[in-house]
């Protein structure tokens, strides 16, 4: 793999709280256009692994490169405007602004540094976000609050792509959604990215979702990773669902 493609690199990078370590030694590199589940049980360092990438709490050790930067210890802002945009657990939006505030608002906020990272030819703006999500421009003037999971999980997913990152980092996205939203939100919509260009990663207990939208899977399990490989590798290895995925 070329630097080029390579947007993001872990080299046996540990994390923990109050020094507990929660992820032990991971090696990871992320190319350009892959679809990357991180999966394993609850607790196995999922979401730690997420926010050691955006430098968003965890104790950190070992090297993250990002688009050939070192930025272990960055602050957040920083490595976001390199591209990166992470849709937190829970999603993140204000619930007291309308639809179309709240876009308009992510629009103001600060463009990665220098050149333009979309990797798509034309940059996001508020009319192509409503093309893309025609249900958050039927539902433009409610407030963000009263929206149901599956459209405040399209608006966190839109406020995402207007800061224009190339690479979209969501936790959890399915949590919460009933089973029609996960297909629409997701399968739909993240694939119909992916297939433009987007570079997603997406932490998921939802195996099963994951699996389909997925151009690679990884499973932790206690902290360590047990699987880098594909999605269909991972799906025909009923040793391993069992033993790190199984409930
Ligand atoms: N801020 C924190 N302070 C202390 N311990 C934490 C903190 N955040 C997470 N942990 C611990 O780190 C371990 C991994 O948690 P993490 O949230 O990364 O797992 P996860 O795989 O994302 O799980 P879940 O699916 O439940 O979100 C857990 O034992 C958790 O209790």
């Amino acid at each position: 793999m070329s630097n080029t493609d390579q947007l993001v690199r872990f080299e046996s990078v540990s994390a923990g709280y109050g020094g507990v370590t929660v992820l032990d030694r991971i090696d990871l590199s992320l190319a350009r256009g892959e679809v990357l589940a991180v999966l394993g049980r609850n607790g196995a360092g999922k979401t730690t692994l997420l926010n050691a990438l955006f430098n968003l709490g965890p104790e950190l050790s070992g090297r993250i490169t990002v688009k050939g930067e070192s930025v272990t210890n960055w602050p957040t802002h920083r490595i976001a405007r390199l591209g990166l945009a992470l849709v937190p657990q829970g999603r993140g939006v204000f619930h007291t602004l309308a639809v179309h505030e709240s876009l308009r608002l992510a629009t103001l906020a600060r463009k990665p540094a220098g050149r333009s990272v979309s990797p798509s030819a034309s940059p996001w703006t508020l009319d192509r976000v409503y093309r893309e999500f025609p249900r958050l421009h039927e539902r433009r003037l409610a407030s963000s609050g009263a929206l149901s999971g599956g459209e405040r999980q399209m608006l966190a997913l839109a406020r995402a792509l207007l800061t224009q990152a190339d690479t979209i980092v969501l936790d959890e996205p399915s949590e919460g959604l009933a089973p029609l939203a996960v297909e629409e939100v997701l399968v739909h919509h993240v694939s119909r990215l992916a297939a433009e260009g987007l570079t997603v990663v997406l932490a998921e207990q939802n195996v099963a979702m994951a699996l389909r939208v997925a151009t690679r899977a990884l499973v932790l399990s206690a902290g360590r990773m047990v699987f880098d490989g594909t999605p269909a590798a991972l799906a025909a290895d009923h040793a391993l669902h069992q033993e790190h995925l199984g409930v």
